[in-house]
C-alpha cells in the first residue's frame, strides 16, 4: 500500500518496476485502486515535466529504457497502448479519430476500427485494432502519453476537479532479442489507473456523472468478484466476462504474472468509512494474510496503542482500523481489539505455566477412563472430547460460590470433573479470573461485570487430540450465559498452538466474505482469550483443522447465570434485552495497558507532530502516519524478498 505522495517509493517498490526481461512471457500489472480524489492519477502519472514530481509511469518508462540500453549482445523493441474503458465501452487513447466503441446497451455492427477483445489461444486476451506503437525513448512514451491524456475522459466532480471517469490501462509490450530466436523474451507490463470508487448514497453526482459513478462501481465490483474467486482458488470459475474492465485485465490476473495493488486512502476524515473499503478490498486481494510483514507491524501498532496513555476517540479508531486490516495475529504478543464498537476481545500470552498441559492431560484421561460415558458423546467421532467441572453441595471444602455450575447440555456431551479434580481447574479460574478482571478494568463500558463475584462460575474443557479435531462456527450465546451483549468468556489455551478464527455473523446481504471482516489468532499454550461485550452477540468464532499431530486443551471459563436454553427466554427478559440492545454504548477509547518499547514513542511523536501541524478536523492524517509505516514495512519486506 502506498499513501499518497509517495513517488519515490512507488515505481522501485512496485513489481512493474521489476521485471525481469531475461525471463520470458513474464507479465507485470499494477492498479491504482481507491477512493475518487484520492490521488491514483497523480501517483501513476504526477508531473511528466517535473524529474522530482514524476509519478510511476514516467518513473517506470524512464528506468525501463536505461536497463534496455544496458543489456548487452541484445537488441530490444517497446511499443506501447493505452486504452480507456468508458462506461463498459473501449478506447484507443492512442489513436487520434478514436470513437468509444459503441453504446453499452445498442449493438453496433462491427466494423474497421471497432476496438474487440478477442482471446487468441497463443497471444492470449488481446484487443483487436488497438494501436501498439513502437516507442525508443522516454521522450516518445511522454509524448504519446501527453496525447492520450488529452482525450481521456475526465470531468469536475464535487470531490475531484479533475476526476478520472474511466478506467485506463497502459501497456508496455518488451521485446528482447538475442543471438538465438529460442533466447528471445517478451515482457509485458501493465499500468491500470482505474477510476475512482464513490459512495452512490452520499455522492452529489448527478446526470451524466452519476451514470458515469455507476458504471465505475459496478466495474469495480467485478474485478472485486474475480479476486475473490481467484483468491478462493477457485480459477474455473473466475467471472472474467461480466465486465470488459475484468476481461482485460483477465491474463494480467492469472497468467503467469506478478501483480502489484497500489491503494489510494484520504486523510479526509469524511473518507473514514472508504478507507476502510479499499483496505477491505486489498484483504479480499488474499495477499494481506499471507505476507511476513504483519508481524513487525503489529508489534509496532500494540506498542503505538500501548503508549497512548489518553488516546482520542478518533485515534483509538485508527489503531483498531489498522488492527482490523491485519487480521491475523501469531499471539506472541498481546492484543486488545474492538471487533466493533460494542465487541471486544483481547488476548495475552503466558498467563499461566504451559507446563500444567502434563498434568491436565493426565487428570482429562483419568476421568474419560472412569467416568461414565455422557449420551451423546462425540469424542470417538470427532477425536475431540468435554469435560464440564462440576461443583457438588457435598463439596465441602468449596465455598458456595466457588462451586461450578452446570450448562444442562454439556451433561450429555461431556464428562463431569468431580472432586479433586475440580480444585486443579478451580486454580486456573482463579487465574484467569484475575488477569480478566486487569484487562477489563481499563475499560469503562465492561468493567461494570467486576462486581459480578466470582466473574466466572462455569467451565467447558475441550480435549483435542490432535489437529483433525476442531470447532465448527459458532458463539457462545445460549440463554444461560446471559443477555448476548454481554456475556463474558476467559479462554485458557494449553499444549499444541491453535489458530482461532473470528468472524461477524453472517448478515442479510453480505456480498461475500470479506464482508464478515473476520480475524484469526494464534493461541499459544498458556495464554488467555477475554471475549467480552457483544462478541457472542454479533460473532462467530471457530477452531479450524490444521495438521498438527500434538494434543490440545482449551478450558472456556463463563458464567452461567440461569437455567435457560436457547429459545426459552420468558417473554418479559425478552423485551428487557431488546431494550437493551437498542440503547447504544458509545465507544470509549481503550488503553492498552500492554506496554512496549520505542516505536511507540517514535509513532507516537509522529503524530504529535503532525497533528501539531493540522488544522482542526484534520486529526485523521494520524491515520497517514500509522498507513505509512504499514506501507513502509511492507516495501522493505518486497525488497528484502526480492532480492533474496
Ligand atoms: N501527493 C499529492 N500531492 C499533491 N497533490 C496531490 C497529491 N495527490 C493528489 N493530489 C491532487 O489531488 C487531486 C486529486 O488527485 P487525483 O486526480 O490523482 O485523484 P484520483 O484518485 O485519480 O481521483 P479520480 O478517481 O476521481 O480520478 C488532484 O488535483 C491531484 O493533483
Ligand atoms: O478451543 C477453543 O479455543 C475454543 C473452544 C470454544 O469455542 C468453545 O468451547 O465454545
Ligand atoms: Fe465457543
Amino acid at each position: 500500500m502506498l499513501v499518497n505522495g509517495h513517488q519515490i517509493h512507488s515505481a522501485s517498490t512496485s513489481s512493474a518496476g521489476r521485471v525481469n526481461f531475461e525471463s520470458s512471457g513474464y507479465n507485470c500489472c499494477l492498479f491504482a485502486y481507491g477512493q475518487t480524489g484520492t490521488g491514483k492519477t497523480h501517483t501513476v502519472h504526477g508531473d511528466w515535466q517535473s524529474q522530482e514530481h514524476r509519478g510511476l509511469l514516467p518513473r517506470l518508462a524512464e528506468g525501463l529504457f536505461e536497463r534496455l540500453g544496458k543489456l548487452e549482445g541484445s537488441s530490444s523493441r517497446v511499443r506501447i497502448s493505452y486504452i480507456e474503458v468508458y462506461n463498459d465501452r473501449l478506447r484507443d487513447l492512442l489513436s487520434p479519430r478514436s470513437e468509444f466503441d459503441g453504446s453499452p446497451r445498442k449493438a453496433v455492427p462491427s466494423g474497421p476500427g471497432r476496438l474487440e477483445i478477442r482471446t487468441h489461444p497463443a497471444v492470449g486476451v488481446y484487443v483487436e485494432n488497438l494501436q501498439e506503437l513502437a516507442v525508443d525513448s522516454f521522450r516518445d512514451v511522454a509524448r504519446l502519453v501527453a496525447k492520450g491524456e488529452k482525450s481521456k475522459k475526465v470531468e469536475r466532480t464535487t470531490m475531484n476537479h479533475r476526476s478520472s471517469r474511466s478506467h485506463t490501462i497502459f501497456t508496455f509490450k518488451v521485446e528482447v532479442r538475442k543471438s538465438s530466436p529460442e533466447k528471445n523474451s517478451m515482457a509485458t507490463i501493465q499500468i491500470v489507473d482505474l477510476a475512482g470508487r464513490e459512495n452512490e448514497q452520499t455522492s452529489e453526482c448527478k446526470g451524466e456523472r452519476f451514470q458515469e459513478l455507476r458504471f465505475i462501481n459496478r466495474s469495480l465490483f467485478e474485478l472485486a468478484n474475480c479476486i475473490h474467486a481467484l483468491c478462493d482458488g477457485n480459477r474455473e470459475h473466475v467471472p472474467f466476462r461480466n465486465s470488459k474492465l475484468t476481461m482485460l485485465l483477465s491474463d494480467s490476473l492469472t497468467n503467469n504474472s506478478r501483480t502489484t495493488l497500489l491503494a489510494t486512502l484520504t486523510p479526509s476524515p469524511g473518507g473514514f468509512d472508504e478507507n476502510i473499503l479499499t483496505c477491505r478490498f486489498l484483504e479480499s486481494t488474499g495477499a494481506v494474510p499471507e505476507l511476513t510483514w504483519m508481524i513487525p507491524l503489529q508489534e509496532r501498532l500494540a506498542s503505538c496503542i500501548a503508549d497512548i496513555h489518553e488516546p482520542t476517540d478518533l485515534q483509538f479508531k485508527l489503531c483498531t482500523t489498522v488492527f482490523r486490516m491485519l487480521r491475523t495475529y501469531d499471539g506472541t504478543e498481546p492484543l486488545a481489539l474492538w471487533l466493533d464498537d460494542e465487541s471486544f476481545v483481547s488476548y495475552c500470552p503466558d498467563v499461566c505455566d504451559a507446563g500444567i498441559f502434563h498434568q491436565l492431560s493426565e487428570t482429562l484421561a483419568l476421568v474419560a477412563s472412569s467416568a461414565p460415558r455422557p449420551p451423546k458423546d462425540t469424542s470417538a467421532a470427532n477425536d475431540r472430547s468435554q469435560f464440564y467441572a462440576a461443583g457438588t453441595f457435598e463439596d465441602a471444602a468449596l465455598e458456595a460460590a466457588q462451586r461450578f455450575r452446570l450448562n444442562p447440555r454439556w451433561c450429555l456431551a461431556g464428562r463431569a470433573l468431580q472432586g479433586q479434580h475440580v480444585e486443579s481447574v478451580l486454580v486456573l479460574r482463579d487465574l484467569v479470573e484475575k488477569e480478566t478482571r486487569r484487562t477489563l478494568a481499563a475499560i469503562p463500558q465492561l468493567s461494570a461485570h467486576l462486581a459480578e463475584m466470582p466473574l466466572f462460575n462455569s467451565v467447558l474443557v475441550n480435549h483435542y487430540m490432535d489437529g483433525q479435531a476442531q470447532i465448527k462456527w459458532h458463539a457462545d450465546d445460549e440463554n444461560c450465559y446471559g443477555c448476548p451483549d454481554q456475556i463474558l468468556i476467559g479462554s485458557l489455551s494449553l499444549g499444541a498452538p491453535r489458530r482461532f478464527e473470528l468472524r461477524r455473523k453472517p448478515r442479510k446481504g453480505d456480498a461475500d466474505r470479506s464482508a464478515q471482516a473476520r480475524q484469526s489468532i494464534l493461541l499459544q499454550p498458556g495464554s488467555l482469550l477475554i471475549m467480552a461485550g457483544a462478541t457472542q452477540a454479533r460473532w462467530q468464532h471457530c477452531l479450524p483443522p490444521d495438521d498438527t499431530t500434538d494434543p490440545r486443551i482449551n478450558l472456556t471459563f463463563r458464567r452461567i447465570c440461569g437455567d435457560l436454553r436457547r429459545g426459552e427466554l420468558p417473554e418479559k427478559e425478552q423485551k428487557k434485552q431488546r431494550a437493551k440492545r437498542r440503547s447504544r454504548i458509545t465507544t470509549q477509547p481503550v488503553v492498552n495497558r500492554f506496554a512496549a518499547a520505542e516505536v511507540a514513542k517514535t509513532l507516537q511523536a509522529e503524530i504529535a507532530d503532525l497533528q501539531s501541524g493540522l488544522a482542526e478536523g484534520e486529526a485523521l492524517s494520524s491515520a497517514v502516519t500509522l498507513l505509512r509505516q504499514f506501507s513502509l514495512v511492507w516495501a522493505e519486506d518486497n525488497t528484502a524478498q526480492d532480492c533474496k
